[in-house]
This record gives C-alpha cells, sequence and structure tokens, in this order.
C-alpha cells in the first residue's frame, strides 16, 4: 500500500502551513487582539474540517484498495471451489488463505482460514523450495486415509510485489494402495529346496533309522507348507518344490528363515548333520521367470556351501543362514571326471593362458604352475600372467623365474592380451569372480575359459566357462589341482619346484593343516611328499622379514577384543606387504583363548585391506561381504576405496556389533 507514505507528507505540509499561519495571527493580535481571536477561531474550525475530510478520504482508498483484492480473490476463488478435486492455496509461512469445501471435508473443520497446514497435517512435509511452476509430492496420512500431495509454488498477482504461495492439490491413494498392497501380496513365489547331500547324509544314519530321517524332513518341510499356505511337492530324492505367496515370503523373511534350524535340529543318529539349501524366485514378470531365478538362487545357495536361502528379486540377492561348514564328500568321481575333461581341451587348444586372482598368492600361484606343468606334459605351450610378483609369492616366484625349466613362463597383461584369441584356452585359478581375476580383459576375448576355485560363491561369477571346476569343501586350488594331476589319465610330469609350490598352497589355506584340512587334504600332500615336495623349502616360501614382525606386533598392541570373543585390530603402516602381514596377523590372533574371530585392517596405495579368519562358529564370509568382499566362512577378505582407515574400522566394528546384537536376539528366542 503506497498511500500511507503520501499522507504523512501531506500532514507534514499541513503543519507548516498552519504554523505559518499562527505566526500570521500572532502578529495580528499586537495591533488588534480581537480580531485576532476571531481569525484564531476561524483557524480552528479550518483545520478540525480538513483533519476530518483527509481520514475520510484515507479509509475511502483504502476500501478501494480493499475491494479490488477481494474482487481478485473472488475469481480465483471460484475456479478453486469448483475443481472436482480437494484444494488449498497457503501463504510461506504455512497459513491457509484459500480452500475449497472437498478440502475442509478432509481437513475435518470448517474454517480453516488464516490456520497452519502442519496443525491440521501432522505428518505434511512441504519443500519450501521457491521454484515456480515446478510440481513437487509428498504423501501423508490423514484420518487414516493415504494422500499423495501434489503442490506447486504460484505467484499472486503479475509485479514484483506480488505474494509467493503454495497451491496444494490432495489426492485420495487409499484404494490404489489398498489394492496394490493386494495384488503385490498376492503374487506367486516360486522355491526349489535340496537337502544338502541327500544321500550321504541319508548313509550317515543306521539303516533302520533312515527312513525315519526322511520322515523327519518331509514333516518338518510339510509343516513349513501349512503355516506358509504353501503348495510342496517333492520332485526327487532330496528336490522338492514349493509355491507361496509374497506376502508369506514376506514372514518368512521376517523371521529369517527359521526352517534352516528346525531341519538343522534333525537328529536320528545320523552323524552328518540334516541341511538344506533353498533357492527363491520372486519379482519375476511370469511363473516361468521366478522358476529360472529359483533355480539360480538355488545353485548359488549350494555353491556358497549349502544350509542357507538365497532370495533372488529382479536386480539383487539375499542371503540368510549358512552357518554350517561345507561337508567333505568322499568322492574323487568328479576330479576324474574333470581331469579328464581339461585334458581334453588342453589337447585341443594350442596355446594355454593361466591366471589367478589379483595380489596371487600361494595358493593362486602353486595351483598356476600345477596347471602349467600339465600343459607341459601334453606338450602345449602356456604361460602365466602376471603383472608383477609380489610380496607374498615373492621367494617362489623368483626360484621360479630363475629355473630353466620354466623358460619364458610369466608374460604381462599386453603381452597375453596380444596373444589371447577367441580359441584360447584362458584358465582361471583360486577366484570366480571375473573383476578379481589378474587380467579380466582376457575373459571378454577367450571363449574357451575353465574356472578351478575353491572359494564360497559370490554374485559375481564367470558364466560362460567350457569348465567348471568349483568346490567349496576342499581347502585350497592347489589340492583340487594336485588331485586332477593325480586323476589324469596321461601320465603327468610334475618338477620338483612345482611339487613345493602346491604343497605351499595347500599349506598356506590350511594354515598348516589346521583349517579345512579333510582326508583328501592329507592324501593330496602325500602324493605331493612322494614326487618331491619338499617341507622344509615350502617353510621357507614363507619366511619373512624383521620389519614384518614389527608391524605385527603394533597389531597385536593395538587389538581390542570385543565381548570376549572378536578381536579387532589395525596397522598403520605403509609398508609393501601389508595385506599380507594382516592376514598373517589375523590368522594368529585366533590363538588367543576364547577369541573366535578376529578382524584386522591395513592400508596401502590409498586402499584399506581387511582380513578376516573365524574358528568356523561365526561365518566372517557373509560379514565381509557386507564390505563387498568375499572368500569362506573361516577366512575372507575385503577391500575398501575411498575410505579412511578409522572409517573402515568403524565400518567393521559396527557389522562386528551387528552380528553380535542378532546373535542375542536368536539366542533369546
Ligand atoms: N574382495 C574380495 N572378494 C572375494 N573374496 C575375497 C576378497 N578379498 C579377499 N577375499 C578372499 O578372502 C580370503 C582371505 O583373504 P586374505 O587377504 O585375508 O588372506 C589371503 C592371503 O592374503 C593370505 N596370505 C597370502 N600369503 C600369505 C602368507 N605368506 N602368510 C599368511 N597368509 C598369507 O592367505 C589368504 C588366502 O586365502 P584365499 O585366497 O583362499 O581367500 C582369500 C580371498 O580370496
Ligand atoms: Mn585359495
Amino acid at each position: 500500500m503506497e498511500i500511507k507514505p503520501k499522507m504523512k507528507k501531506n500532514v507534514q505540509e499541513y503543519g507548516l502551513y498552519t504554523l505559518l499561519v499562527i505566526v500570521q495571527g500572532v502578529v495580528l493580535s499586537t495591533y488588534n487582539p480581537v480580531a485576532a481571536i476571531i481569525f484564531m477561531c476561524l483557524l480552528g474550525v479550518v483545520l478540525y474540517r480538513a483533519l476530518r475530510v483527509n481520514e475520510a478520504r484515507t479509509y475511502e482508498w483504502n476500501e478501494y484498495i480493499e475491494s479490488l483484492s477481494i474482487k481478485m480473490d473472488e475469481t480465483s476463488k471460484k475456479t478453486i471451489e469448483s475443481r472436482p478435486i480437494p484444494i488449498c492455496v497457503i501463504k510461506f509461512n504455512g497459513k491457509i488463505f484459500m480452500y475449497n469445501e472437498l478440502f475442509s471435508e478432509i481437513a475435518g473443520k470448517r474454517s480453516l482460514l488464516n490456520e497452519d497446514i502442519d496443525e491440521i497435517f501432522e505428518d505434511i512435509e512441504l519443500d519450501k523450495d521457491l521454484n515456480e511452476g515446478k510440481e513437487m509430492y509428498t504423501d501423508i496420512v490423514h484420518n487414516g486415509r493415504q494422500y499423495t500431495v501434489i503442490y506447486k509454488v504460484i505467484k499472486n498477482g503479475e509485479d514484483s510485489s506480488s505474494d509467493y504461495m503454495m497451491i496444494l492439490y490432495m489426492i485420495d491413494r487409499t484404494e490404489y494402495r489398498k489394492m496394490r498392497k493386494q495384488y503385490l501380496d498376492n503374487k506367486n513365489v516360486i522355491g526349489i529346496i535340496e537337502v544338502d547331500g541327500y544321500d550321504e547324509v541319508l548313509k550317515s544314519a543306521r539303516e533302520e533309522n533312515r527312513s525315519l530321517l526322511t520322515m523327519d524332513i518331509e514333516r518338518t518341510l510339510s509343516e513349513l507348507e501349512t503355516t506358509s499356505k504353501a503348495a510342496l511337492k517333492r520332485i526327487s530324492g532330496g528336490r522338492f518344490f514349493i509355491v507361496m505367496t509374497r506376502k508369506e515370503l514376506k514372514k518368512l523373511e521376517s523371521e529369517k528363515f527359521e526352517i534352516l534350524d528346525r531341519i538343522r535340529n534333525i537328529n536320528r543318529g545320523n552323524s552328518l548333520p540334516v541341511t538344506i539349501s533353498f533357492g527363491i524366485g520372486v519379482e519375476g514378470e511370469t511363473v516361468a521367470d521366478n522358476f529360472k531365478m529359483a533355480t539360480g538362487a538355488l545353485d548359488l545357495a549350494l555353491g556358497r556351501g549349502g544350509d542357507q536361502v538365497v532370495v533372488k528379486t529382479n536386480d539383487n540377492f539375499a542371503f540368510y543362514g549358512g552357518k554350517s561348514k561345507a561337508i567333505e564328500k568322499k568322492t574323487k568321481v568328479k576330479s576324474r571326471l574333470i581331469g579328464h575333461a581339461l585334458r581334453e581341451i588342453i589337447m585341443q587348444s594350442e596355446h594355454i593362458l593361466i591366471m589367478g586372482h589379483r595380489y596371487p598368492d600361494m595358493d593362486a600361484m602353486g595351483a598356476a604352475v600345477g596347471i602349467y606343468d600339465i600343459c607341459k606334459s601334453c606338450d602345449k605351450k602356456a604361460n602365466i600372467v602376471l603383472s608383477s610378483i609380489n610380496e607374498a609369492i615373492d621367494i617362489f616366484g623368483n626360484k621360479v623365474r630363475k629355473n630353466e625349466y620354466y623358460k619364458g613362463i610369466f608374460i604381462n597383461h599386453s603381452d597375453a592380451i596380444e596373444l589371447c584369441k577367441k580359441d584360447t584356452l584362458v584358465v582361471v585359478l583360486d577366484t570366480h569372480r571375473p573383476s578379481f581375476t589378474e587380467c579380466p580383459e582376457l575373459l571378454d576375448i577367450s571363449e574357451k575359459i575353465v574356472v578351478i576355485d575353491h572359494h564360497r560363491r559370490g554374485v559375481e561369477f564367470i558364466s560362460d566357462t567350457v569348465l567348471l571346476f568349483h568346490e567349496i569343501y576342499v581347502s585350497s586350488t592347489s589340492e583340487m589341482v594336485t588331485e586332477l594331476i593325480q586323476y589324469m589319465d596321461q601320465d603327468i610330469k610334475i618338477n620338483k619346484l612345482t611339487a613345493d609350490g602346491l604343497l605351499a598352497g595347500i599349506c598356506l589355506d590350511t594354515k598348516n593343516f589346521a583349517f579345512k584340512t579333510g582326508v583328501r587334504t592329507f592324501e593330496a600332500a602325500s602324493f605331493l611328499r612322494r614326487i618331491g615336495a619338499d617341507t622344509i623349502e615350502v617353510k621357507k616360501l614363507f619366511n619373512s622379514d624383521i620389519s614384518d614382525f614389527i608391524v605385527k606386533a603394533e597389531i597385536i598392541q593395538n587389538t581390542k577384543i570385543i565381548n570376549n570373543r572378536i578381536c579387532i585390530g589395525y596397522t598403520t603402516s605403509e609398508i609393501d606387504n601389508v595385506n599380507i602381514i594382516i592376514a598373517k596377523a589375523a590368522d594368529e590372533l585366533l590363538s588367543i583363548r576364547d577369541v573366535d574371530a578376529s578382524f584386522v585392517l591395513g592400508q596401502k596405495e590409498g586402499k584399506i585391506f581387511i582380513s578376516a579368519r573365524s574358528l568356523g562358529d561365526i561365518n566372517v564370509h557373509v560379514m565381509m561381504e557386507k564390505l563387498g568382499g568375499g572368500g569362506h566362512i573361516d577366512i575372507a577378505g575385503a577391500q575398501l576405496k575411498n575410505v579412511s582407515l578409522q572409517k573402515a574400522y568403524k565400518m567393521v566394528h559396527e557389522i562386528i556389533e551387528k552380528y553380535l546384537e542378532e546373535e542375542n536376539q536368536k539366542e533369546e528366542k
């Protein structure tokens, strides 16, 4: 309103004139007092009238201005009132300025002018962005109904002094949401259940107990069928097919698939525990999609050691359980079959490229020279792809390099990429993650890939293999390659240093025959001993410098023990082989009494390395998976980029706490 300043100005001028006239009156009074009094009285009357007229004009002016804006509001009011959806206009301070009847019905109040929108809808959150015309959305619940509020900023008028306001449209989504939830809840979920090592488990019970064992399994699963309102059907021996709804799946997920524990508790004197692998497909477009996803999920569950549930959605996997160690299978049939197949593939290839994981360790390297010797015995040219000899393999690597037998064995990445053709055989060892291999480019070029690995399956997997040898219950890739050598039809000649390398691989991954060591591990070791492996030479391959001992001491010094059970330590020393030292330190921390698991962190080249170890009760594989790592149930690791050591330490600490918390909850149940 422009009128006020002008009024003030006018009054000031009136004052000046009045002052002048009064001065005149005073001067006049010295000449003629009577005339002066009459003059003064007339002046009073005139002034009074002037003031009254002024007041009346201001009032009229204000009336006029207000009527103008009311007229303007009247038009917009009409449009708003006629709209068939609830609408309201609020000022930027949240006060209601205008609304229609539908809106007041929702709000549950007739008169809403100047009320605060926040007080009517408690959970409303409006983004007060001065972005004129941009449509924004927020969801609220009011009186048990769900609304989507569409709102935008508008200007009340054309000129720069006009006010910004917000217009809100309320869309009632209650019915839609209800139907959507019902639709999603009732969508189908397909599952395939496999009893892990069904035949072996049955055989592990006395003959007369076997039928009881199968009955127990069936009864437990049909309980699941009933409680989940599902349909269950046995497909073959230890395989079942199950269909249920998503609503029921959610219940199973929220109780973390108790069925795993119930199955594991079955006891009919069987020496092997009963466990299941359960693959579930959900969110697929069709039933066929869900079935396909369930099959993939089951493979993944089995590849991770069984005793777990894998739920596959369109773009994700969720894992439940997986606490048991995989059981060593006594049959060597598979090694013989694979050995035979591998020889055939090698014979059909001109050139073989062998690679392990990045930063190869003695297991990968031992297995690599083992495959190299197989190729050599078949008169084929082979190379090991290696960018540089790292500290984990330096003693062995340099011995190989100097040895005439292995002349020209190592090639670097660029040479390998140049050499690699479509039909070049690429043998990947000690990993199944494409991105984790020494030279991932080769996997894109070659159409002939063989993978030999013993790690529990992660989500990422080399899929197009001509031959896959993936056994998670063996100690090491070196053990697997040793078996292949043993069972290949051809007479394979193994160099003594190769035998040392293979034995070193087994020693490393079993921590000198303490972990994951089965009957077959000793058999492989004794085979290697027979063909010339020297245990003292193997031990020397692992010797370390005094500086390593000092860093290890630093780690042990700052190790913290949580709940008397889990160790966490770190080093800030950025030495080259820090990843090996933390691995060794993590191994050693397990020797502390009562300690079940250990985690050690280190850093180099802007990357954080984490080594995790466990005596078996705690699954460090899933804990490291949370950080993008992997490994085995008892030996795992992860690497992190773009985080500080402190941050990484905190992350690991939180994972440990969460684990202990979940375990507590389980115990309380
Ligand atoms: N991002 C990721 N994704 C998937 N898997 C991941 C991963 N990061 C680590 N892993 C897996 O976790 C296991 C533990 O790794 P870590 O480096 O602690 O421990 C490694 C290695 O650093 C350690 N090591 C190597 N040389 C050693 C030596 N001279 N003395 C003691 N330990 C040694 O022995 C362990 C060998 O274990 P293994 O190869 O069977 O399995 C490894 C590794 O393959
Ligand atoms: Mn290994």
